[in-house]
């Protein structure tokens, strides 16, 4: 294992309420520094508890969670946290929001990135909170996150209700921020066609269990897409997920040999490899060696 972790999880979980159902159950991963992590996972699966765990605004109940080399508390100065529900102070118009990140941020505070984001939203500052729409909502607190100038940005569904223009223009000024400041960002979201393209680390969270954990292209180097004749055998493989239609075998496999010389295969998108694992609940869980924690 090298490198600093951003964050680091062992056998995490979370359960609300003595009684209740655990929202996390025995979480285990590292994910290094400066890099761009998709937390993926269907509705309730926890990532929004793990996301808000790594902001130190929830307490594990059992387990370890490490943010920045320590506790999550008390790297708070470091790391900037966009909940699902981007709550803001609606009494307050942009300025005087702005104005209170920056008198709360005073060591680390952008103004110049604050302003940049606000104003590429064609927002009036002295436009009141409670009168903006979601959207706009969202862009002054990712306004607030980003002008924090945090090493670590966690981010709850942030495109969630964005425009297709304004989703475009966010994630490239994230990806810029990653590339400039070396920020580790961590978001959630359902849209995986966008993360394909601007992020590089997987967790895929489905019913409170980490099922996948790496650097997405060791994940998709290390599957294959396949279509071969329906009486195949794919016993020598890994096999996450396999389809029979009419003489046709189609099946995503971890390959474990060489694979057949008439069989056709490819390399599994993004979306084919998540889709296929949720799919597929009984699928061996997969974690690269570096992110096993
Ligand atoms: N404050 C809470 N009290 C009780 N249960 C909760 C609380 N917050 C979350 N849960 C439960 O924990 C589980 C995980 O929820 P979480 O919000 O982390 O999921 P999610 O993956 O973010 O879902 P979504 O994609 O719908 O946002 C769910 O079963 C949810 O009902």
């Amino acid at each position: 294992m090298t490198g600093t972790a951003a964050i680091e999880a062992a056998a995490l979980g979370k359960r609300f309420g003595r009684r209740g159902g655990w929202a996390l159950r025995d979480c285990a991963f590292r994910l290094p520094a400066g890099r761009v992590c998709a937390v993926v996972g269907p509705n309730g699966a926890g990532k929004s508890t793990l996301l808000a765990l790594a902001a130190g605004l929830l307490a594990p109940s059992e387990g370890e969670i490490a943010v920045l080399g320590g506790r999550p508390g008390a790297a708070r100065e470091r790391v900037s946290y966009v909940a699902q529900d981007k709550p803001l102070y609606p009494q307050l118009t942009v300025a005087e929001t702005l104005r209170m990140g920056a008198d709360l941020n005073t060591d680390r505070w952008d103004a110049s990135v604050a302003e940049r984001v606000v104003a590429d939203g064609d927002l009036n500052p002295k436009s009141g909170i409670r009168a903006l729409s979601g959207g706009q909502r969202t862009r002054v607190a990712l306004a607030l996150a980003l002008a924090k100038r945090p090493d670590l940005l966690l981010l709850d569904e942030p495109m969630a209700d964005l425009d297709p223009l304004a989703r475009h223009q966010m994630m490239g000024l994230l990806m810029a921020q990653a590339a400039e400041s070396g920020t580790t960002i961590v978001m959630s979201s359902h849209v995986l066609a966008e993360l394909e393209d601007s992020c590089d680390h997987l967790l895929l969270i489905d019913g409170g269990q980490v099922r996948i954990a790496g650097e997405i292209d060791e994940l998709l180097a290390a599957h294959r897409r396949v279509s071969a004749p329906a009486d195949t055998v794919l016993d020598a493989h890994t096999v996450v997920e396999s389809r029979t239609t009419g003489r046709q075998l189609t099946a995503l496999i971890r390959p474990l040999a060489p694979l057949a010389a008439d069989w056709q295969t490819g390399t599994p998108t993004l979306e084919e490899l998540v889709l296929s694992y949720l799919r597929n609940p009984q699928a061996p869980t997969t974690k690269t060696p570096e992110t096993v924690a």
